[in-house]
């Protein structure tokens, strides 16, 4: 039976760890038992009961306090996750084996870690390798994405994640209970864009023609091949939050083997077996 994992990645602050202690309290709600490992070494607080913390491997205060290494913040982390990748037992210690769990972790924010390191790359291996079905959930702040020079930004470093982890990614747009009702109006477009006309409610305010190419060829480029979608996310939505969790499970394929009747004991041929009866309609 395989096992079902969300990375939850996304820039510093986008809310990564409020999604996941708003989707545990979600799935209690749902009666759905889902786990949340915590993969930040930097972090001090969380709202959620965790199942393994990465701060028992390695913490980034003590690379930062060693007089060795002498990293700042964020080289420290980086020295981390590759300690990390190097440990991946621990996380298979921590996770134990057991078979249809859900698994969220919470990464950290530092964006090269989405962008050009290997180390996410590593862990989406492994976890495959331990039969985790994993699917990429990408967040970012709606704040910063009602206007389409930042929304493109946005789009490029979901993309980045996108392109280099290979695996299914839902990108999500956070916070969107701090937006006014007009910006929640204006973002609407921005959460199935269509990417060539935003372009042109701006072609004026761009100066540099060499830009402008530049930018139209970037839009053509996610346009064309339909590469990024947003959902938004609202934490005090449940419905909302429950649409979230469809689509998720949906590009992992959870629950479609979980619904299986016991096969009743007959003398048939298996051969002749009408497989349609030993599933629930849904
Ligand atoms: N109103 C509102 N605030 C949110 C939401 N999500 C996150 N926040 C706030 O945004 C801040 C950052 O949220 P976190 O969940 O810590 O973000 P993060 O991505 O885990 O941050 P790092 O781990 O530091 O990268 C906190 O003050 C949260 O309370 C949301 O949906 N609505
Ligand atoms: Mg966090």
């Amino acid at each position: 039976m395989p096992r079902f994992a969300q990375l939850v990645m996304g820039p510093a602050g986008s809310g990564k760890s409020t999604y996941c202690s708003t989707m545990i309290q979600h799935a209690e709600s749902i009666n759905r038992s889902i786990q949340v490992v915590n993969l930040d070494p930097a972090a001090e607080y969380f709202s959620y009961p965790v199942m393994a913390d990465i701060r028992e491997l390695i913490q980034v205060d003590d690379v930062m306090e060693d007089d060795s290494l002498r990293f700042g913040p964020n080289g420290g982390l980086v020295f981390c996750m590759e300690y990390f990748a190097t440990n991946f037992d621990w996380l298979e210690e921590s996770l134990g084996h057991v078979e249809d769990d859900y698994i969220l972790f919470d990464c950290p924010g530092q964006i090269e870690l989405y962008t050009h390191l290997p180390v996410m790359k590593q862990l989406v291996e492994q976890l495959q390798q331990w039969e985790f079905r994993v699917c990429g959930v990408f967040l970012v702040d709606s704040q910063f994405m009602v206007e389409t020079f930042k929304f493109i930004s946005g789009v490029m470093a979901a993309l980045s994640a996108m392109v280099s982890l290979e695996i299914p990614q839902v990108n999500i747009m956070t916070k969107m209970d701090l937006l006014s009702p007009k910006a929640k109006k204006e973002i609407e477009k921005y959460l199935d864009p269509d990417m060539y006309s935003m372009m042109e409610d701006n072609s004026v305010a761009m100066r540099s023609q060499k830009f402008h190419k530049l930018t139209k060829a970037i839009c053509g480029l996610i346009d064309d091949y339909s590469m990024v979608r947003f959902l938004p996310f609202d934490r005090t939505d449940e419905e909302g939050i429950n649409i979230v969790l469809q689509h998720i499970d949906f590009s992992i394929q959870y629950g479609e083997d979980l619904e299986v009747k016991e096969p009743r004991e007959t003398d048939e041929d298996p051969m002749n077996t009408n497989y349609d009866e030993l599933f629930q309609d849904s």
